[in-house]
Order: C-alpha cells, then sequence, then structure tokens
C-alpha cells in the first residue's frame, strides 16, 4: 500500500510563489496551458506571481486529461490506468490554435508521477501546433516548457524531448518521493484535510529526506 502525505492550500501558493521567478527567468511564458483537473489551481496561482507591472495577465488554456481511475470504495489512493483519455482539447480548427504558434508555452500540473500524462501532453501539443503552423504558413518556432508541483523520484513510463530537459525546460518544485500525494482540491473535509497534512505532511517528508 502506498503511503499517502497531504499538502494544503497554503504550501501550495508558496511552492507556486517560489516557482514564479526561475519561470519568469528561464521561460517568460506567454501562455498557460493548465492540464486538468490538477493543474488548473496552481496554473491560476502561479498567473498572480507571473503577472508583470503594466502587462496583461498570461492567459490560460485547459486540456483534460485523465490516466487515474477512482478505486472502487472511498479510498482516494487511485489506479493508474494505461491510456490517456482527453477529456477536454484546445479547438484545432479555431484561433485558439493559431494562438500557439511561436509562442512561449508553459504546460502546468500538479505531480508528474509516471510521467504518461506529461509524455502524451507535449507530443500531441507538438503535433497539433506544427500543423497549425503548417496551415498557416508560418515560421515561427513555439516552445513548450513544463512546471509541476512535484515530481515524484522513480523510474518514468513516459518521456520527455530531451532538449527540454537538458535546456532547464522542466521545473519541478519539489522532487519527492514515491508516495501518495493529497491535494487539498481534492479533500471532502478541508479542516480534515489540514490536520493531516500536520502529521503526515510531505513537507516533513521532505525535511526527514534530507
Ligand atoms: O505522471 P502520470 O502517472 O501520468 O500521473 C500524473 C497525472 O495524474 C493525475 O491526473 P488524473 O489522471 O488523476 O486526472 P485528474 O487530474 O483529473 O485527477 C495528475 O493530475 C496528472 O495529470
Ligand atoms: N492526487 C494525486 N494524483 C496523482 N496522480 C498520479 N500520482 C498522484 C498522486 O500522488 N496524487
Amino acid at each position: 500500500m502506498v503511503e499517502k502525505y497531504y499538502v494544503t492550500y497554503n504550501q501550495v501558493h508558496k511552492l507556486c510563489q517560489e516557482a514564479a521567478p526561475k519561470i519568469l527567468d528561464e521561460f517568460k511564458p506567454s501562455l498557460m496551458i493548465a492540464i486538468g483537473g490538477g493543474g488548473y489551481v496552481p496554473a491560476r496561482i502561479l498567473r498572480s506571481f507571473l503577472k508583470q507591472p503594466g502587462a496583461p495577465n498570461i492567459p490560460i488554456q485547459a486540456i483534460g486529461l485523465s490516466l487515474y481511475e477512482q478505486l472502487s470504495g472511498s479510498d482516494p489512493v487511485e489506479a493508474p490506468g494505461t491510456k490517456v483519455t482527453r477529456t477536454q482539447w484546445l479547438d484545432l480548427s479555431s484561433l485558439e490554435m493559431a494562438n500557439l504558434i511561436g509562442k512561449h508555452v508553459l504546460i502546468v500540473d500538479e505531480v508528474d508521477d509516471t510521467r504518461t500524462t506529461l509524455d502524451y501532453a507535449v507530443k500531441e501539443l507538438e503535433k497539433d501546433v506544427e500543423t497549425a503552423r503548417k496551415e498557416q504558413g508560418r515560421s515561427e518556432k513555439t516552445t513548450f516548457s513544463i512546471f509541476v508541483l512535484h515530481n515524484k523520484d522513480k523510474p518514468k513510463k513516459g518521456q520527455l524531448p530531451a532538449e527540454m530537459l537538458e535546456n532547464g525546460r522542466y521545473i519541478a518544485a519539489v522532487t519527492v518521493p514515491d508516495v501518495w500525494i493529497c491535494y487539498p482540491w481534492e479533500a471532502q473535509d478541508i479542516d480534515e484535510h489540514d490536520s493531516l497534512a500536520a502529521k503526515k505532511g510531505i513537507k516533513e517528508l521532505l525535511a526527514e529526506h534530507r
């Protein structure tokens, strides 16, 4: 049984805050793509920290990908599926796709576990942007970067482009052991979640590992 560790909204907020200067320095994103559902809250928090005086907010687009299915019963630990399901995607025919061409796009998710989801997202987005670029006869290069709150230190099933990793276009706020992370937006009872976080917090687990 995988052990569960808890993260609070407050900690998520601070992880986004701490990562923002590096993201601004290294990526200068002009657009975020949040992978739902877990990427939505981090992307929204991050937007506030990426906002530059005098510049508009960075737009957030959303895609929905699902790999994990809830097991029967009430236990929140989920079992990985084998196939990524698109529950929501960008409208390939519209301005949405053309909007990505030539941009620095930051893909945001909460956790990189087996990496299957990120592998799928990057490959599919690159493919679709390339199709749109050709269709429109444009030449600008689109670059994708990734931000996750937690990267699990484990063998990955999915892969990211080598040049993305080599060029520092992958940022995880923290790298954690292979445990199950309970996020506050999944909680039915947020007060109970916070008290569990005080006893079994991912932050404390990381401090022990240091
Ligand atoms: O690295 P991986 O093994 O691919 O796992 C990471 C993915 O799993 C979770 O999504 P999930 O499929 O549970 O959907 P949800 O975000 O809607 O809960 C999470 O939000 C990531 O997208
Ligand atoms: N909530 C949650 N979802 C995940 N999806 C893949 N790994 C995890 C995890 O540790 N926690």
